[in-house]
């Protein structure tokens, strides 16, 4: 059988070390089944893609149908996890250039606070028929809160009262100014689960709207996550192999390679990567641990941080995701003059010599002390990005288990929302 995800490696761990992951992975699955482990009231996102109902699968679609039909251009208002998770995937599953006709463009804002992007952005949008899904589980963050304002002021004034049939909000079930605002303005709403974290989200409300408006097949992403979760479910290292990817960075972790750089050949791919930084940075970096998560877009990269990768410090370990199939390629055609010498490629096509760049690249990686994980993903579709989720998620989770510390909170970057509200003067900040 080929798995959807294969995991491949040749580091070399003693017998202590392996039988000590074996056995801590053991327990700690067992705490997870019985929701004794640290933060477990977070791990609601283990059996989502099982528990997911069809009225609530439906429900998003309903909306997702109604705002494609509304709109020719939906912004999407969120940051870290209520936004990198949706453009992770989008990114990964749209073409590069064209559109189809029936899909609405799907553009971000809240994720940063520059003042040119959104004055910009309202000017792109004016013109065009617009709705907008604003997202924020805590319902009070700044920078998504900021832009909303602003889109909700446009919006009052373009579409007046209509405006409820053209803004859905996606945050907590009671908490929050979004909740207040979205009962007060009537807009459609979705709840982000108590018992998932934003990081783990994507494969609730705060993913899947902004995907089933972006036309993504958001049932083949869930199918993913369920065959995953399935083929993830034993506590056995040898026949799991996110729980072993979990314990080879543990493991080199250990050995002194703190840094993991994740890296890719898949332009498309690259907004994952982002996504995948905030799951691991904010998952496992607290109580001063943590592998500091990194990533590369290659070959665009090899042209910049290759050098560093192959031959600076030796603190770095990399991981490759290479997709098997892809759906186009394109042939190198021969040239009758060969003035650019590249007849000798002329029986192969882009994707084939990518994938040889690709071997080059970890050959010499490996050559220059780097250790390699090498996952390789049956296909780039729908489906297996789902895996893919899944199989981060759940080696994450383990993996800062691992560490001993709890994977869903990220009390940290408190520190520098005090220090804004301080700046601010913020009404009942401390100065
Ligand atoms: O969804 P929100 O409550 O607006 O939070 C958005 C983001 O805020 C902070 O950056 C947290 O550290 C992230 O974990 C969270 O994803």
């Amino acid at each position: 059988m080929v798995l959807p995800i294969t995991l491949n490696q040749s580091l070399i761990m003693t017998n202590e070390l392996e039988n000590l992951f074996v056995e801590q992975v053991k327990t700690i699955h067992s705490e997870m089944d019985k929701g004794t482990s640290k933060g477990a009231a977070f791990l609601g996102w283990r059996n989502l893609p099982n528990e997911i109902s069809a009225g609530e699968l439906e429900s998003i679609l309903a909306v997702a149908g109604k705002l494609r039909k509304a709109a020719e251009l939906v912004v999407v208002i969120g940051v870290g996890g209520s936004y990198l998770g949706a453009k992770a995937v989008q990114d990964a599953l749209s073409p590069y250039f064209e559109r189809k006709s029936e899909d609405p463009e799907v553009i971000y804002a809240g994720q940063n606070l520059s003042g040119t992007y959104i004055k910009q952005l309202l000017n792109y949008i004016d013109g065009k028929e617009v709705a907008v899904i604003v997202i924020s589980k805590s319902g009070t963050t700044t920078e998504p809160a900021i832009a909303f304002r602003i889109l909700l002021e446009y919006m009052q004034c373009r579409y007046g009262s209509s405006v409820t049939e053209r803004i859905v909000a996606i945050t907590d079930k009671s908490e929050g100014a979004l909740r207040e605002m979205a009962i007060h303005l009537g807009f459609t709403s979705f709840i982000v689960p108590d018992t998932i974290g934003g990081r783990y989200s994507v494969l609730t409300p705060v993913g899947l709207l902004p995907l089933a408006v972006a036309g993504i097949d958001i049932k083949e992403l869930l199918a993913g996550a369920k065959d995953a979760m399935r083929a993830y479910s034993t506590a056995d290292i040898g026949s799991n192999q996110a729980y072993e990817y979990a314990a080879l960075r543990n493991f080199l972790l250990v050995e002194g390679y703190n840094i993991e750089i994740l890296a890719s050949f898949s332009p498309r791919f690259a907004t994952f990567h982002e996504w995948w930084k905030q799951l691991f940075g904010e998952s496992e970096g607290k109580d001063g641990k943590g592998i500091f998560p990194a990533a590369v877009a290659y070959p665009t990269d090899l042209h910049s941080l290759g050098q560093y990768v192959q031959e600076g410090q030796r603190m770095l370990f990399e991981t490759f995701v290479q997709f098997e199939k892809t759906e186009d390629d394109c042939a190198i055609p021969f040239s009758t003059d060969n003035l650019d010498g590249l007849n000798y490629l002329s029986d192969k096509t882009m994707n084939e010599i990518n994938e040889v760049t690709l071997r080059a690249t970890m050959q010499a990686h490996d050559d220059g002390g780097v250790p390699l994980i090498h996952l390789t993903v049956g296909k780039h579709d729908a489906y297996h990005i789902g895996y893919l989720i899944y199989f981060f998620e759940l080696s994450c989770t383990m993996s800062a288990y691992l560490l001993d510390v709890n994977p869903f909170d990220q009390p940290g970057v408190e520190k520098y929302k005090k220090n804004i509200s301080k700046l601010l003067e913020k009404p009942g900040s401390v100065v």
